[in-house]
């Protein structure tokens, strides 16, 4: 049956051009081109192979991540591979490993907060993978509160030396005395990295300056034993099999460990040979700015694990047949199926499979633009602190941290929900559902909780509704506070179901309910005489205005996507009917705030839900496509039931067969466990 497509008939049925959209999927055509180029490289070459992972003891699989990580670096210099194609090729190959702290946090962190002449020394080293460096900040003890951070950096001007130190705390009454070691977490440092940016308190002097980088030497450059004053290890198995257990999230205690005075990373502010602290004329929260930059990849990064997953769901629920008539259905079935299983519904025909599976493939699509565009918001940004105009840094801040929380918590969920719509066979690690949501999961914890960041979004917003009629105009995407007068009047105008598909109609009613919200939770914080105690008593409110800001962000570069010139066959039509099913689902998902702040009517939600559902038939027949257009070989999927030939059940069946536990028919532990049990068994019922 080799070469079968059992999804062509679905293949068939779509409207548009599917080449033009995985062009606008990739971002440009020259983008797809590269990202089609290597993900065949990567999943032509067996040194890529992922499937053993879940079944590999963690040694083992750790050690396959080192010659993973080695190879892919070989192949990196060997080719001559750009950023760019190296980038992608760490994409495909799919797998956590020290290297995304390296190339993600440590370098980044090295080129945003070091001087120039620290680059010069450090960057070079950091390039040609001559040194390995993390991203060390979390503590045991502390991990949202950066400012809580108990190591210490003091400068010792004798030797002009900082001296770096755990401290070690002796717990109180119902726990024994314990040492609490110090940093915990960081990705990389557990085994692999030599060199690490380590966040201490900064004390010269006697006097306390707060968090600030350090770049701390961890290892030996010739045998790799931790340098002396540095504990350091692995803190054990995580969430899931395989998973993120390639990642060496270490445990690091620094004793006293002594630095010279220039790793401490001095872009921001400087300690002199006299031991005086100076400051430069940046914002201190530039020492954050490593986050900001992650917080936008984890968001560009979010659409690709979203729509993995709704890939998978999507071609199984094309695949999967229940129920329905044995006498033929509506469906033309392929040839394959159509002798075993003529009338049976495909499951993708529910209604309620499309209401679970549509609106996340529309969150995949939503969330692929504003990757685009926060990817757009960080180079700005970026550009404008180079030459000192730090205006847009607090937007930048919020926008980060917002969707960064908005689109990891939406994917994990989703990925979960891809889950139960493939039914039983979604739970067998063979779906690659398991996998995927185990190592996508923390994102939601890493790089800030993302209730953590959503209360930095509200901080935001309630600074803005606090400057309102200041004189102070607000810009970006917390203009529309600019109209908020109006906002808090205006009524929704819609008639008739089409009108949801009016843009400006849709941009109007997201704009209400988040100025509504934001206001209605100003007006709350003002009754109390302490504004923190106001905000903690009122924090599950501001998290929710805060959602609201976000997915107006999300909507609205949604359909300023649209706006763009889109080439190709029906592809602007197909990502129109999207984008109304993203806000259509959120609006129905949350017409209980869009109702209770008076903007539409028990009658108009209802329309938009007419509309939802007249969308759903129009993506229906495009659904495969929509999803084909990620151009995803079967090895990045990584999913029996997602594989492109829709040849799903021999595939399971070939699976099951090669599982280690199917190695013997009689199982390992039969004569020890099995036998005297049955034996027993045999005895006492005289068989
Ligand atoms: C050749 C090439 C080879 C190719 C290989 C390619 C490899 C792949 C490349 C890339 C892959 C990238 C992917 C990376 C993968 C990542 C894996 C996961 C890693 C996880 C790492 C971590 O988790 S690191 C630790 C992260 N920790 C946190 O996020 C902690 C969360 N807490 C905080 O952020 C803050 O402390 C807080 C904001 C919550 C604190 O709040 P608080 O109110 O106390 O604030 P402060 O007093 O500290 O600050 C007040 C003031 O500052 C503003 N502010 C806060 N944060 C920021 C910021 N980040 N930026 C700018 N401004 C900030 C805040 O709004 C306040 O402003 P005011 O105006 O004063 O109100
Ligand atoms: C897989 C993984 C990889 C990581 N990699 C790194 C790394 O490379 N480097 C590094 O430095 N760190 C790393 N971390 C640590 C990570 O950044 C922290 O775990 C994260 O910032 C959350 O902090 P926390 O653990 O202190 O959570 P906590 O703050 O203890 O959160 C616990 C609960 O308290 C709630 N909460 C906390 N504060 C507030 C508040 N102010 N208001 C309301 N609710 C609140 C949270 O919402 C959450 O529900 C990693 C973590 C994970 C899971």
């Amino acid at each position: 049956m080799a070469g079968v497509d059992y999804l062509a008939d679905e293949r068939n049925k779509a409207e548009f051009d599917v080449d033009s959209m995985k062009i606008v999927w990739a971002g440009s055509r020259h983008t797809f081109e590269v990202a089609d180029r290597i993900s065949k490289l990567v999943a032509n070459d067996p040194a890529f192979r992922k499937d053993d992972r879940p079944m590999l003891p963690r040694k083992e699989l750790f050690k396959n991540t080192l010659r993973k990580a080695a190879y892919a670096w070989k192949l990196i210099t060997e080719l001559r591979l750009s950023e760019e194609e190296a980038s992608k090729l760490r994409f495909f190959v799919d797998e956590p490993a020290y290297t995304d702290l390296h190339w993600g946090m440590f370098v980044p962190a090295l080129k945003g907060q070091c001087t120039d002449e620290q680059q010069s020394k450090w960057l070079p080293l950091a390039y040609k993978m001559q040194i390995i460096g993390c991203y060390a900040q979390t503590e045991l003890g502390h991990g949202s509160n950066v400012q809580g951070l108990e190591t210490t950096a003091t400068f010792d001007p004798q030797t002009d030396e900082f001296v770096i130190h755990s401290p070690t705390l002796t717990s109180s009454k119902c726990y024994h005395t314990v040492e609490v070691l110090c940093t915990w977490w960081p990705g990389g440092l557990g085994k692999v990295s030599t060199h690490a940016v380590v966040y201490a308190r900064l004390i010269t002097d006697g006097k306390d300056h707060g968090v600030h980088g350090f770049i701390v030497q961890l290892r030996s450059m010739e045998d790799h034993k931790p340098l002396p004053g540095i504990t350091v290890g692995d803190i054990g198995m995580k969430f899931g099999n395989g998973a993120y257990n390639t990642m060496d999230n270490g445990v690091l205690t620094l004793d006293h460990v002594r630095i010279p005075r220039d790793q401490m990373m001095m872009r921001v502010s400087q300690v002199t040979r006299e031991g005086k602290y100076k400051q430069s004329d940046v914002p201190r929260q530039l020492v954050y700015g490593t986050m900001v930059y992650v917080r936008q990849k984890i968001v560009a990064d979010a659409s690709c694990a979203l729509s993995k997953a709704v890939c998978i769901a999507t071609r199984y629920s094309a695949v999967r047949r229940q129920f329905g008539s044995q006498n033929g259905g509506p469906e033309t079935q392929s040839a394959h199926y159509r002798k075993s299983y003529t009338g049976l519904i495909q499951v993708i025909d529910y209604k309620t499979q499309q209401n679970r599976l549509f609106p996340l493939l529309a969150s995949a699509y939503a969330f692929r633009f504003v990757g685009e565009w926060l990817k757009w918001l960080y180079t700005d940004v970026t550009q404008r602190l180079a030459v000192n105009d730090f205006s847009t840094l607090p937007e930048a801040h919020a926008c980060t941290a917002g969707l960064k929380s908005l689109t990891t918590t939406a994917t994990a969920d989703g990925i979960e929900e891809c889950r139960k719509l493939c039914g039983g066979h979604g739970y067998l690690c063979t779906s690659g559902l398991p996998e995927l949501f185990a190592v996508y999961v923390p994102a939601c914890t890493y790089e800030g909780d993302n209730i953590v960041l959503l209360l930095q979004v509200a901080r935001f917003l309630m600074k803005t509704v606090s400057q309102i009629g200041s004189g102070k105009q607000p810009v970006g995407t917390i203009a529309y506070m600019g109209r908020v007068e109006h906002l808090l009047k205006s009524r929704c105008s819609v008639q008739r179901a089409e009108d949801w598909l009016n843009p400006s109609q849709v941009l109007e009613a997201f704009e209400a309910r988040a100025a509504r919200m934001s206001v209605s939770c100003a007006q709350n914080l003002s009754k109390f005489s302490n504004p923190e105690e106001g905000f903690a008593e009122l924090s599950a409110d501001l998290v929710e205005a805060a959602v609201a800001h976000c997915q107006l962000i999300v909507v609205s570069k949604f359909l300023d996507k649209l706006q763009q010139d889109i080439p190709g066959k029906g592809v602007k039509q197909l990502l129109q009917a999207v984008c109304g099913i993203y806000y259509l689902s959120l609006l129905h998902k949350h017409q209980g705030e869009f109702l209770a702040t008076s903007y539409i009517t028990p009658k108009q939600a209802a329309l938009a839900s007419d509309q939802l559902r007249a969308l759903y038939s129009k993506v229906r027949p495009n659904a495969i496509a929509l999803v084909d257009s990620f151009n995803y070989t079967d090895h990045f999927l990584g999913s029996i039931l997602g594989c492109y030939d829709g040849n799903v059940y021999p595939k399971l069946y070939e699976a099951a067969k090669k599982d280690p536990l199917n190695d013997t028919v009689v199982p390992d532990g039969y004569h020890e466990y099995l036998k005297p049990l049955l034996k027993q068994q045999l005895h006492s019922a005289k068989l």
